[in-house]
């Protein structure tokens, strides 16, 4: 089952909702107070039939016009207040609440921040867009309304039954007689609606991931004229929500029809009853009056329970789903195993024996060698998500590259290269061996500092929505400025950006300027050594340039990379050609370390892959 379809089976609703208490903690006294204040309009309402009993009996029966405009005023006064207390209430509860929304949603995006790259590969991302917005969109209006009316109704219908059965308690044991069939639909109707409520939730999460990889990916389907099929498959998904929607409005229909029908047909009878009373002289007109009027009064408390079950249903999948994603164990989770040098992390004890256990024993806590450079240590990987069978992506790594030494990276298509380069950094975790920096184990770097002492740069570079200098500088400290950036945008060759519409200030990302691949490589190149990083991870960095620019990057990298320590994946000769040394990669394993010169001529493979002969690439 995919992580984001959880079943909710046996899930209490109530005992879901309380896991919102840290967050409705800091304005329990508001929603209380708001609360408190709605359930005294709600009683406010039920004085209104008293008001007309006194009225009947009294003055209407006397004949006093005096007494009939008194209470007609009393009755003015009541509504009004009630309306009132009712608008305090909304008062009330409408700035604590958007900030509990605004917390919930602040802390979910810090949470994904720091939620590990295997995470992420595995989850769609419509999934945790609905859940940031539609879901705490869904929370924020169970704690204004449902919440508190659920309380509110269920006190006003209490005392609404109370006022009755004093009235008369003959008819109050007619009006109750629904109790027991309406508290068992609402039973029956909680169960199968929460199924519902979440398969609903869900298909929003996989409309959005449609939408959102749509328009994406607007060029390809474009290019393809896939228009048609994409539009056909959206339909699809359309069509399928809105079964799964009308299966809700059906079961709110269900149980809407029983609530509505058993109290009136409840109240009819007790009319005919309470008629059949007054007219033997057994009942006051006025008692009568105010019974049914009490009758009426609670009619919308007990019909509105049916969909205040439902938001609270809905709320209670909202939060199911909020929590799985606030669940999920950030990668930091580890530090304390890792700042008490005790070592390898917890990842390693979710892999197969034969993965583990190969560790060289160099423990977390060794004197740092300085200047050791990057060293890996007998290490292997193998992506949370493969196969059970399947072999490791990275096996028995062993392989140094020295302080202010450039490695090139080469190998075949799929040979694992882009895998190495993201566990130096940390971006998925070693399955066995080590990693060391400078002699220090990377797994007892605390993460901030490990990721200031290695800068990276990906074949496919992102940039932000903000000015192209706000991109670049993304990869300094928080001193860095100007000159800094000036400094990066020359070795990138990214002097195209003066030539922008408002220089390093334009605005660039999603809704900002469109730059060619090439251009947003080299901001990202820029972004990478910006900070002066000690180490430089480059996954095929420049291979969106032309042999030209590619030449004038290469000149000025030569000279960065001379003071730094750098892993650099290349797939061309000339990029290569940077590099002090070259490792081959072959189906996860170095099978080959040496210049480029020594490799071309003593192995096959690199000679034939540096050829460009390798049909595979
Ligand atoms: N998130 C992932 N989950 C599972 N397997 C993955 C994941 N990412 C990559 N792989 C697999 O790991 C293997 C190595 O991929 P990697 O991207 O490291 O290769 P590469 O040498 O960088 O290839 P290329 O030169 O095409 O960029 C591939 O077989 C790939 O299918």
């Amino acid at each position: 089952m995919p992580p984001t379809r959880a079943t909710t089976k046996d899930r209490s609703a109530g005992r879901t909702l309380l896991r919102l208490w840290p967050y409705v903690r800091p304005v329990r006294v508001r929603l209380s107070v708001a609360a408190f204040v709605a359930v005294i309009a709600s009683c406010v309402g039920l004085v209104i039939p008293l008001v007309l009993k006194w009225m009947v009996d009294g003055p209407v029966a006397d004949r006093d016009p005096g007494g009939v405009w008194l209470g007609a005023l009393y009755l003015l006064l009541l509504g009004m207040a009630e309306a009132v207390l009712f608008g305090l209430r909304r008062w009330l509860v409408a700035r604590p609440l958007s900030r509990v929304e605004a917390g919930m949603r602040a802390d979910l995006y810090g949470h994904l921040q720091r939620l590990p790259v295997a995470f992420h590969d595995r989850w769609a991302s419509g999934q945790l867009l609905s859940r940031a917005t539609t879901d705490l969109m869904l929370l924020r209006m169970f704690l204004a309304f449902p919440l508190t009316f659920l309380l509110v109704n269920g006190v006003t219908i209490v005392v609404g039954v109370l006022i009755m059965l004093l009235q008369d308690w003959t008819l109050g044991l007619v009006i109750l007689v629904p109790t027991v069939p309406v508290m068992w639909t609402c039973a029956v109707f909680e169960k199968r609606y929460a199924a519902v409520a979440r398969l609903a939730q869900d298909q929003v999460g996989d409309l959005t991931t449609v939408v959102e990889e749509s328009v994406l990916g607007i060029r390809i389907i474009k290019g393809f004229g896939r228009h048609r099929s994409q539009a056909r498959a959206f339909r699809d998904l359309v069509w399928r929500l809105r079964g799964t929607e009308l299966r809700k409005a059906r079961m709110l229909a269900a149980i809407w029809g029983v609530i509505v029908t058993l109290p009136e047909l409840a109240i009819g009878a007790a009319l005919v009853w309470g008629s059949v009373q007054v007219a033997e002289g057994e009942l006051s007109a006025g008692t009568l009056v105010a019974f049914l009027s009490t009758a009426l009064a609670l009619r919308w408390p007990v019909e509105s329970i049916g969909f205040l079950l439902a938001m609270s249903q809905e709320a209670a999948t909202a939060t199911e789903r909020y929590f799985e994603v606030r669940d999920a164990a950030r990668e930091d989770a580890d530090r304390e195993d890792a700042d008490s040098g005790a070592g390898r992390r917890g990842p390693s004890a979710r892999f197969p024996a034969p993965l583990r256990g190969a560790a060289p024993q160099v423990p977390a806590s060794a004197p740092a060698a300085d200047s050791d450079g990057i060293r890996f240590r007998s290490v292997s990987f193998r992506y949370p998500d493969a196969s059970p069978g399947s072999p490791p992506t990275l096996a028995e790594i062993d392989l140094h590259v020295r302080t202010g030494e450039s490695m090139a990276l080469v190998g075949a298509t799929g040979s694992g290269k882009t895998t190495l380069t993201a566990l130096v950094p940390r971006l998925h975790e070693t399955t066995s061996g080590r990693i060391t920096l400078d002699g220090r184990d990377i797994t007892a770097i605390p993460r901030e500092e490990l990721r200031s002492l290695v800068a990276v740069a990906f074949e496919e570079p992102t940039l932000f929505s903000a000015s192209v200098g706000e991109n670049v500088l993304m990869g300094a400290g928080a001193g860095a400025g100007a000159p800094e950036l000036e400094r990066a945008l020359a070795i990138a060759q990214a002097d195209f950006a003066h030539a922008l519409p408002a220089g390093t200030a334009t605005q660039v990302g999603e809704q900002g300027l469109s730059l060619s691949g090439g251009q947003r490589q080299r901001l990202a190149l820029a972004r990478a050594v910006v900070g002066r990083p000690r180490f430089l991870v480059l996954d095929d960095p420049l291979s969106a340039l032309d042999v030209h620019t590619e030449a004038a990057v290469e000149a000025a990298l030569r000279e960065v990379l001379s003071g730094t320590t750098a892993l650099i994946v290349a797939h061309r000769p000339s990029t290569v050609l940077l590099a002090d040394r070259v490792a081959l990669l072959s189906d996860g394993r170095v099978t080959a370390v040496g210049t480029h010169q020594e490799l071309l001529r003593g192995n096959a493979e690199y000679a034939r892959l540096m050829s460009g002969e390798d049909h595979r690439r």
